[in-house]
């Protein structure tokens, strides 16, 4: 019996964990064991803490890279691993600028053919910023395309973020995403609450079957290439395509000691705004002056929302965006400190 998979694509903060994390809600609700692929673009794993904390679940991650491409080999070993925990559901979570139509490739392909199904791709728009994603990154040809793709590869699209807009600009968003896609069935949603009924339909737990050939021994691991450029790196295809995103990441470390910790949250604040339309997405555990526990910060769609968090680890935070300085950002971080 075929594993059913349902891929969560959409930009850099349009509402895919917090739809994720509804699905596995629902899932143990129904009594299904669902697998958990999630896909990061920077080296900290800051969603699949989220999901660890709120949804209490072990998630194979791939990070540090975009499955669509440069971690695209490792796809096959990640997709046999979790389909060797012989779960009723995998949901696959890409990162903001990956290509779905590339993960369906490998999903059709003869290694997964026979044992996965794809079930549903479901692509998320954030409604604030949707509409200007082709001006306003129209300097990068390879993420405008992508975004493209996101819409025509989805059976699925939630207009997500409803609650920041007017029903004007939900209609022009309607118009755009038919300009794209015909046949997707569209939703408008806040907090990526899509009718999950619906979606899950026809997917029910499995009978065990402990005896089933493992996929995972019958896939080579691939080998871990790990890169010369420590981070700031840029996503984008295989190095031959030449077509590579100007999209990159770089982390950010809280300085060890500090003897008072001077960042408040309108500082950081302020230095997510300070980057205009370059600084796309940051999220991470952070330590504020206050004192007290780290806590979640996320920055998306020029919208910064601050959360409790249990994180035991160091702060770090997380930064995407377009060209990127890693020089600059690092000594305005640093500064921030001082
Ligand atoms: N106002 C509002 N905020 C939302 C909505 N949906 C999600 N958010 C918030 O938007 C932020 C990003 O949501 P995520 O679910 O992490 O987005 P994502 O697509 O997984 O982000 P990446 O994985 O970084 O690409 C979080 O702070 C959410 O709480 C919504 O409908 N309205």
């Amino acid at each position: 019996m075929q594993t059913p998979v349902i891929l969560l694509s959409g930009f850099l903060g349009s509402g895919k964990t917090t739809l994720l994390l509804s699905l596995i809600q629902e899932s143990k609700r129904r009594g299904l064991r669902p697998g958990i692929l999630m896909n990061e673009l920077g080296k900290r794993d800051v969603d699949g803490t989220i999901l660890e904390e709120h949804a209490d679940i072990q998630v194979e991650k791939l990070l540090d890279g975009c499955v669509c491409c440069s971690r695209k080999s490792e796809l096959p070993y990640s997709l046999a691993l979790l389909q060797d925990q012989r779960p009723d559901v995998i949901y696959i979570e890409l990162t903001g600028v990956a290509d779905p139509y590339e993960i369906k490739t490998v999903l059709h392909g003869p290694e997964f053919r026979n044992c996965l199904k794809l079930h549903h791709t479901i692509t998320l728009l954030d409604a604030e910023n949707a509409l200007e994603y082709a001006s306003r990154f129209s300097a990068d040809k390879r993420l405008v395309q992508t975004l493209r793709k996101q819409l025509e590869t989805a059976d699925l699209i939630a207009v997500n973020k409803s609650d920041l807009v007017s029903r004007d600009m939900l209609a022009k968003i309607e118009n755009m995403v038919r300009k794209h896609n015909m046949t997707a069935k569209l939703t408008f949603t806040t907090y990526s609450r899509i009718p999950l009924p619906d979606l899950l339909q026809g997917i029910s737990p499995k009978a065990s079957n402990s005896h089933a050939p493992t996929v995972a021994g019958a896939i080579t691991k691939p080998v871990q290439v790990h890169s010369a450029i420590p981070d700031g790196h840029r996503h984008g295809a295989s190095e031959t395509s030449g077509s590579f995103s100007r999209v990159g990441t770089v982390t950010l470390t809280f300085p060890r000691q500090s003897p008072e910790r001077k960042l408040s949250r309108e500082r950081l604040e302020s230095f997510f705004q300070s980057w205009g339309d370059s600084l796309m997405r940051a999220k991470g555990h952070v330590a504020l002056d206050q004192g007290g526990p780290v806590r979640l910060v996320q920055y998306a769609g020029g919208r910064t929302s601050w959360e409790d968090s249990r994180y035991p680890g160091s702060p770090y935070l997380v930064c995407i965006g377009m060209d990127l300085n890693e020089t600059q950002l690092k000594e305005t971080w640093a500064a921030l400190f001082r």
